[in-house]
């Protein structure tokens, strides 16, 4: 009885008044702790960025003390990879030198494109200890490296550009960073990176945004974009960098310079962000890039060591294989222009024709293809990439603040499973493109483990046709456009998302892939865009941005070999490069 007294006196303050005065309170503290958690992720960011800003300009200051001239700055950072690494094995420039230089030129460069995140302050006393070195100097000896932000580096925070990661410094270095340093090289700055490393653009809140050294309202592409700007405009002459889905390639792309990525694990990925880890399917590569082909070639041989080896068993103990590099023997080359899906610009037709004639005229045999279904890879990659309904992704950036590149994918991302499948249907069936719609749609993820199985089974079919389709034409080797179009505008990465089509195939199949630079648009490229296709709100897009003044800028080949033949990637960008120069041994 008495029990049912005290439940009738609380249902009697279930009253409209006390009702709406409580869910206004709710609302309240809702809004004020989330206006809360805004101010203070905004000003976590603020002051981290301060942070990285005075870091830059007492390391500029500093080197100034040190006397480091322009001029002198300029003559060592112009040498060539081989005549720097001939000069420091020979004692005529010394470790310290070289690196005061690089920082110098490096920290200018930021000024003008934001693509460092902060210098190494160790660099200086490692370059001296090479100096100091008696003995046998290791293959990198004084060797400046700029690092991708990805990558772990005792002391120094590890972001990917999400503020949740401030004011976390990692207690080890990554294996690469201390396979590199074992080898003798000096890493001296760290570079930047988009929020999430999943976008082409490189922006942030923490570090702002980089631009690119051929047209600074372009972005470098990304996600290695930091490396991209800063080795294309002088401030280093190699960098490591990561690629889930061409975030080396693409960089290497839209700056103009070389790219590599290795098969997925043949060099170490120990001690970079673990944000995509968890996803197994399609695994990050480590690779690097660098000015010209040299760079990548003499970064591979020194990085597939013993110690690389000891220090991450999971990597096949298979040392650089110069027999590949250095064959003559003459190839089968495949290459397409178009795979099929995504259009790519009549500049980038250009590079490959030119690259393929260049081949041609090395006693390579060239043999028109089309790769496997591309639209069917894309979907495959796309599923893979947003198999969880994209919960890593929101929790990684719970009370972050959204960088303006990925806002969009992000607060579509919130929407509920079944409301982001039927958005997704519209869009594919309303603006006949399907790339928006599909990932949309991909951004809802799998119901269940039986599903994300039969998943995996689709991607190992789609291997076993491609390896089946390469077999058949008998080739070794593929060459193709290194991306679909050359630099975007800033903020266009959503409308332009499918131009990486051309780069995240090779990730899906987990095949080396690198990118080198073979020509830059012309006027005729953009005449002939009267003939680019014109029907999905994709093509428009590519359309609109290509004459929005994109002459001048620089386009990539892709040469792709299968898994663990990067030797073979490296020897035909190398033929092509010294084709390009006009060196025909
Ligand atoms: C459709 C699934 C998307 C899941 C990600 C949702 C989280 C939102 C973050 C960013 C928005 C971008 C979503 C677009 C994903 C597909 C496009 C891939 C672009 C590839 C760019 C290069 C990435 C890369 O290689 N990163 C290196 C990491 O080591």
């Amino acid at each position: 009885m008495n029990r049912f007294k005290e439940l009738e006196i609380d249902l009697d303050w279930f009253n409209g008044r006390n009702v709406s005065v409580a869910f206004l309170c709710l609302v309240t503290l809702k809004t004020s702790h989330a206006i809360y958690k805004y101010y203070r992720a905004k000003s976590k960011v603020k002051v981290k960025r301060e942070e990285c800003l005075a870091a830059c300009r007492k390391m500029a200051e500093h080197l100034t003390q040190k006397g480091i001239t322009k001029d002198k700055a300029e003559r060592i950072t112009r040498l060539s990879i081989t005549e720097l690494e001939q000069r420091l094995q020979s004692g005529e420039l010394s470790a310290v030198e070289v690196c005061e230089c690089y920082q110098a030129v490096a920290l200018e460069v930021d000024r003008k494109l934001n693509c460092v995140v902060e210098p190494i302050w160790e660099a200086e006393e490692m370059a001296l200890e090479r100096d100091q070195k008696t003995g046998k100097k290791g293959p990198l000896h004084g060797m400046p490296v700029s690092i991708k932000e990805n990558y772990y580096i005792k002391g120094y925070d590890c972001t990917a550009g999400m503020q949740r990661c401030i004011g976390d410094p990692v207690s080890e270095d990554a294996v690469v960073v201390k396979v590199l340093k074992r080898q003798g090289a000096v890493p001296f700055v760290r570079t930047n990176v988009p929020q999430t490393m999943m976008t082409f653009e490189c922006s942030n809140p923490i570090y702002g945004r980089t631009l690119n050294p051929q047209d600074t309202n372009r972005g470098p592409g990304g996600s290695s974009g930091g490396e991209g700007a800063l080795i294309a405009a002088g401030g280093s002459i190699l960098g490591i960098g990561t690629d889930i889905g061409g975030s080396i390639r693409i960089p290497a792309n839209m700056c103009g310079i070389c790219g590599l990525k290795p098969t997925a694990g043949r060099i170490s990925g120990a001690g970079t962000h673990k944000l995509t880890k968890g996803q197994t399917l399609v695994k990050s590569a480590s690779g690097m890039l660098s000015r010209d082909v040299d760079g990548v070639t003499i970064a591979m041989r020194a990085l597939l060591c013993q110690y690389m080896f000891d220090l991450d068993p999971t990597v096949p103990p298979i040392p650089f294989r110069e027999e590949i590099y250095q064959d003559k023997r003459p190839l089968r080359i495949g290459y397409y222009i178009d795979d099929g899906y995504i259009p790519s610009v009549p500049s980038m037709h250009r590079a490959v024709e030119k690259a393929k004639s260049i081949l041609e005229s090395r006693g390579h045999k060239l043999i028109p293809m089309q790769p496997v279904d591309a639209r069917r890879m894309f979907r495959l990659f796309l599923d893979t990439v947003g198999a969880d309904g994209t919960k890593t992704y929101l929790t990684c950036m719970k009370d972050d603040i959204y960088d303006s590149t990925v806002r969009q994918f992000f607060y579509t991302s919130h929407l509920p499973g079944v409301l982001k499948k039927m958005i997704g249907w519209i869009m594919s069936a309303v603006s006949r493109d399907d790339i928006a719609g599909y990932m949309v749609k991909a951004l809802s993820g799998f119901g269940t483990v039986y599903e994300y199985w039969n998943h995996a089974l689709d991607i190992e079919d789609y291997k076993d046709d491609t390896l089946a389709l390469w077999r058949s034409l008998g080739i070794d080797a593929v060459i193709c456009p290194g991306f679909a179009f050359p630099a975007i505008p800033h903020n266009t990465f959503g409308d332009l998302v499918g131009g990486c089509v051309y780069s995240t195939m090779y990730n899906l199949l987990n095949y080396p892939a690198g990118v080198l630079p073979v020509t830059k648009v012309t006027e005729q490229d953009i005449k002939d865009m009267a003939n680019y296709p014109n029907k999905t709100k994709f093509e428009k897009n590519i359309k609109k941005m290509m004459l929005g003044g994109t002459v001048g800028l620089p386009c990539g080949v892709q040469c792709v070999a299968l898994p663990y033949q990067e030797e073979l990637v490296i020897r035909l960008m190398k033929e092509v490069e010294q084709g390009l120069k006009g060196d025909n041994s």
